[in-house]
């Protein structure tokens, strides 16, 4: 699936641009002095140790926390004038649908599109329709399309809400560990399905425990440590292996010990 129109995704803006960023929650410091670029295109996976940050730096890019100190341009632009939020497809961490609201794969994913159009009318045109049935095949749904989504595993789900948010046609895709609690076939689609938007030049930020079936996607990896960047480079096997998402002795990183694995 690719409709974008050819020069999306290719203009030399940095998708993200956030230098010295800072977010507290109650006055406690979660993130300090973080600088990231996001070139369009690029696929970064964010990784660290639980409480690193990694969720509160992709919330604060998405303008879901308030940055206390730093500057974020998305898209080459100041963040408080980006209004052009369908430009970013977000697919946050506990995706699972419960049975609370009935609605069909295929009404979830419309919601994406609608949100992507602001529509004042409450109705997809055909070409609407098109892009959501299209989605919804490249994830491989298509026989669920009519199934209410609290039918479908947690994996399926999963993959009903990354549909949502392609289909509204996102530059850059914001992921918090999409391969969570998937079992390995579910894995295996949604890799194709990454793979794709890749090569159609689809921006990725993956934050992720598991790199694993991700390994060949992933250009840059980006590693916090209390909060702060520890590591910013190709995902070497040092950062790859050593990294363990609990692990006590991944401390933050020094000059003489860039990866904050020694105790
Ligand atoms: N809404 C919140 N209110 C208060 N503190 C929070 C909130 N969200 C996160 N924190 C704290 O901010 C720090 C960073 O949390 P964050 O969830 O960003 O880390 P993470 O690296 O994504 O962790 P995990 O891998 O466990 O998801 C932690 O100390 C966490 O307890």
């Amino acid at each position: 699936m690719n409709t974008k129109p050819p020069d999306a995704g290719t203009s030399t803006a940095a998708a993200v641009r956030l230098r010295g960023g800072a977010v507290s929650y109650a006055g406690q410091r979660a993130l300090s002095d973080v600088d990231l670029d996001v070139a369009p295109g690029e696929v970064v996976a964010l990784l660290g140790p639980n409480g690193s940050g990694k969720s509160t730096l992709v919330r604060a890019i998405l303008g879901l926390v308030p940055l206390s100190a730093g500057t974020l341009e998305l898209f080459g632009t100041p963040a408080h004038r980006f209004h052009d939020r369908a430009r970013i497809g977000y697919v946050p961490q506990r995706h699972t649908v419960g049975g609370g609201v009935p609605a069909t794969v295929q009404e979830v994913v419309s919601s994406g599109r609608l949100a992507r159009r602001r529509l004042i009318t409450p109705w997809l045109r055909p070409a609407d329709r098109a892009v959501v049935a299209d989605t919804i095949a490249t994830v491989g749904l298509e026989e669920k399309a009519c199934a209410q989504i609290s039918t479908l595993s947690g994996g399926q789900q999963r993959r009903a809400l990354i549909a949502r948010a392609l289909a509204g046609e996102p530059d850059m895709l914001v992921m918090d560990e999409p391969l969570a609690g998937v079992d390995l076939a579910n894995q295996e689609i949604l890799t194709r399905t990454l793979t794709g938007l890749v090569e159609a030049g689809t921006t990725l930020l993956i934050v992720t425990h598991e790199i694993g079936p991700l390994a060949d996607l992933i250009g840059r990896t980006v590693v916090l440590h209390h909060g702060r960047v520890g590591y910013d480079g190709p995902p070497t096997d040092e950062v790859l292996n050593g990294f363990a998402g609990t692990d006590p002795h991944f401390l933050p990183a020094s000059p003489g010990d860039p990866f904050g694995f020694v105790d």
